[in-house]
C-alpha cells in the first residue's frame, strides 16, 4: 500500500474539505481566540467582573431590565473601581467613573484618546464617520474641528444669532399662553423639545417663524423632524452588532437595515436644503457676516475647508441631532428641580424682576446680571448631565492609565453622571443646591474634572457656549414670565430621580403644567 507523508495528508484534506467543514474551521478558530481571551484577561488590565466567549462581560455587568447604562456603570464603579475594564462583546472597554482618572484620559493623553470607536451609527447616521461627532481623529477631523470653533460655533457667531432664539422662544410663551387662555394645561417636557429643534432647525437653514414647520424648497420641515426622532430613537438603541461581529453581519435587531434607510433620508433631506441655499444665496446676493445661517457659512468655506456632499450632511444633522434634545432635557430637569422647590423658584423669579423688569421679556444680554440663574443651571448640569456617558471615546495606542495597561483601540467610556456626583467632590451631592456654586467658582466648561456635562479636551463638546445659552435664556424667560401650577401630581412631588435609557437622559414622565402670567399682558399677544 502506498504510504502518504504528512504533508501530503493534509494537502489531501484541504483540498477535499467541503464548504460546512470551512464554516466549521472558521468557528472554531474563532471561539479558540475567544475562550484564550476570556481566561487571559492581563492583570495589568483595570480590575474587571470578568469575560465568557463571545459575548464577553454582558452577562456579567449586572443590567437592570429598562435601567439606563449610565446608572449600571456607576454601581460597576462602585464595586471595581473608578476604572474597570469591560470585554463588551469582542471590543475592550474602560469604564471610567472619577474626575482624576478622566483627567489622564482627557487631558494628559487627551492625543491618545481623543479618536472615536467604530460604530454603526457613525457607519451609517455619520455619513461613513464624515461626520464631527463620529470622525475618528485624524486629517479630516482636525479639518472639520476647526471649521467648527472658528466658524460655525464661534463665540461670535453664537451672540450674533440670539435673534433667531428668543424669537422661537417667544412664539413658545406666546402659544403656553394661548394654552392658558383656552384653559388647557401645557405639555411642557414635549413643548421644550419642540423648541430647541425648532432653534437649532432656525440656526442652522435661517428659517422665519412662519415657514420653521413648513417648507424650505423641496423639504418638508415635519420630514426633518420626523428623521431627527428617529436619528435620536435608533443612536440610543443598543446594537449587539456593534460589540459582537456575528451580530453585525446577522443584524437581528434590525438596526443596521433602519440606519441605512434612515441615512438615505438624511441624503434627500441634505441635498435639497443645500440646493435652496445655493438658490436663495444666488438670488440674495452678499450677506453681512451677523446674518449668515449655519448652512451659508458651510456653503461659504473655500480652499482646502470646502467640505464634501456627505460632511455637509454630517454638520447638518450632527447640530441638530447633538443640539436640540441636550438643551431640551437639561431645560425640562431644571424646571422640575424648580416646581420641587418652591423657594428657589421664588428667589430666581425676584432676580428676574429685579434685572429684567416686568415689561419685557428676558434676552440673552441679561444673561452676565443674573447670577442665581447662572447658579441653577450649573447645579442642574452637575446632577443632571444631560448626555450621562458623552460620546465613546478610543485609544489609538496602547498606553498606561493610573498603573494600569490599557491596550490600543480601546474604548473609553467616561461616566459624566458618577464623576458629577462623587461625594468625593460636592457635599449632599444627589442634592439640588444651586447655592453651592454662589461661592464657587469652578466652571462647566472643562477646566474643573469635578464637573463634566460637556466632557472636556479636544473631544469635548463644541457647541457647550450655545447650549449653556440656550438653557439660561429657556429657563430664565419661562420662569420669569410664568407661574406653574403641575398637572396630575403636586409641584414638590415631580419626579426628579427616574429617567429613560437613552443616549439623552429623560425624565421618565413628561410634565404637564397650566401657567399663569407674571409680566405685562401685551408681551403675551401674538
Ligand atoms: C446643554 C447642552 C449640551 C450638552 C450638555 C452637551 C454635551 C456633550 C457631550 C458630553 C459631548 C461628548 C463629548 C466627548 O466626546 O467627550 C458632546 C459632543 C458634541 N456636542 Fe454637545 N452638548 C450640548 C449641546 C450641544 C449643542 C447646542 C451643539 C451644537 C449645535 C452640540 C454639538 C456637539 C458636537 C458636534 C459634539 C461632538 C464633538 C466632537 O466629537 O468633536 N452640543 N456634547
Amino acid at each position: 500500500m502506498e504510504s502518504t507523508s504528512p504533508v501530503q495528508a493534509i494537502d489531501n484534506l484541504i483540498s477535499e474539505l467541503p464548504w460546512w467543514g470551512w464554516v466549521l474551521v472558521a468557528a472554531l478558530g474563532y471561539l479558540a481566540v475567544q475562550v484564550y481571551q476570556s481566561v487571559h484577561i492581563s492583570s495589568k488590565l483595570p480590575p474587571s467582573p470578568g469575560a465568557f466567549p463571545v459575548v464577553g462581560s454582558f452577562p456579567l455587568m449586572g443590567a437592570k431590565d429598562g435601567e439606563p447604562a449610565h446608572q449600571m456603570f456607576a454601581r460597576l464603579g462602585e464595586k471595581y473601581g473608578p476604572i474597570c475594564y469591560l470585554r463588551m462583546g469582542n471590543v475592550p472597554s474602560i469604564i471610567i467613573s472619577d474626575g482624576n482618572i478622566a483627567k489622564i484620559l482627557l487631558k494628559d493623553q487627551d492625543h491618545i484618546f481623543a479618536s472615536r470607536p467604530w460604530m454603526s451609527a457613525g457607519k451609517y447616521m455619520g455619513m461613513d464617520f464624515q461626520s464631527v461627532v463620529f470622525a475618528p481623529s485624524g486629517p479630516h477631523y482636525k479639518r472639520l474641528r476647526k471649521i467648527y470653533t472658528l466658524e460655525l460655533l464661534s463665540n461670535k457667531r453664537v451672540i450674533a444669532s440670539h435673534g433667531i432664539r428668543e424669537a422661537r422662544l417667544y412664539g413658545t410663551v406666546k402659544s403656553m399662553h394661548e394654552d392658558m387662555e383656552r384653559g388647557e394645561a401645557t405639555n411642557l417636557s414635549s413643548a421644550l423639545k419642540t423648541l430647541s429643534l425648532n432653534s437649532l432647525i432656525g440656526l442652522i437653514f435661517g428659517l422665519t417663524e412662519d415657514t420653521v414647520s413648513k417648507k424650505l424648497g423641496t423639504v418638508d420641515m415635519e420630514e426633518v423632524k420626523d428623521v431627527v426622532r428617529c436619528a435620536v430613537e435608533l443612536g440610543g438603541e443598543f446594537n449587539f452588532g456593534d460589540y459582537i461581529p456575528i451580530a453585525r453581519w446577522l443584524d437581528l435587531q434590525g438596526v443596521i437595515k433602519r440606519m441605512k434607510d434612515l441615512t438615505k433620508r438624511m441624503r434627500v433631506i441634505a441635498a435639497g436644503v443645500i440646493e435652496e441655499h445655493r438658490k436663495l444665496a444666488a438670488s440674495r446676493g452678499p450677506s453681512s457676516p451677523d446674518d449668515l445661517t449655519i448652512l451659508d457659512v458651510v456653503l461659504n468655506l473655500d480652499g482646502d475647508d470646502v467640505l464634501s456632499d456627505d460632511a455637509m450632511a454630517g454638520v447638518i444633522f450632527d447640530m441638530i441631532i447633538a443640539g436640540s434634545d441636550t438643551t431640551a432635557v437639561s431645560s425640562d430637569w431644571t424646571i422640575a428641580e424648580l416646581l420641587r422647590q418652591p423657594k428657589l423658584m421664588k428667589k430666581l423669579q425676584d432676580e428676574l424682576d429685579a434685572v429684567v423688569g416686568k415689561d419685557r421679556l428676558m434676552r440673552e444680554s441679561d444673561i452676565p446680571n443674573l447670577p442665581y440663574l447662572q447658579c441653577v443651571i450649573k447645579e442642574s448640569l452637575r446632577l443632571h448631565p444631560p448626555a450621562p456617558l458623552g460620546i465613546p471615546h478610543c485609544s489609538i495606542q496602547p498606553t498606561t492609565v493610573a498603573g494600569y495597561e490599557i491596550p490600543a483601540k480601546t474604548t473609553a467610556l467616561i461616566n459624566l453622571w458618577a464623576i458629577n456626583r462623587d461625594p468625593k467632590n460636592w457635599k449632599d451631592p444627589l442634592q439640588f443646591i444651586p447655592e453651592r456654586f454662589e461661592k464657587l467658582d469652578v466652571s462647566v466648561f472643562g477646566q474643573d474634572f469635578s464637573l463634566l456635562p460637556f466632557s472636556a479636551g479636544r473631544r469635548g463638546c463644541s457647541g457647550m457656549l450655545l447650549g449653556l445659552t440656550m438653557v439660561q435664556l429657556i429657563v430664565g424667560t419661562l420662569c420669569h414670565s410664568f407661574d406653574f401650577r403641575t398637572q396630575g401630581v403636586k409641584e414638590t412631588e415631580v419626579d426628579v430621580i427616574n429617567e429613560k435609557p437613552g443616549l439623552v437622559s429623560m425624565r421618565a414622565q413628561d410634565i404637564f403644567v397650566k401657567v399663569t402670567p407674571r409680566l405685562s399682558s401685551h408681551l403675551f399677544k401674538k
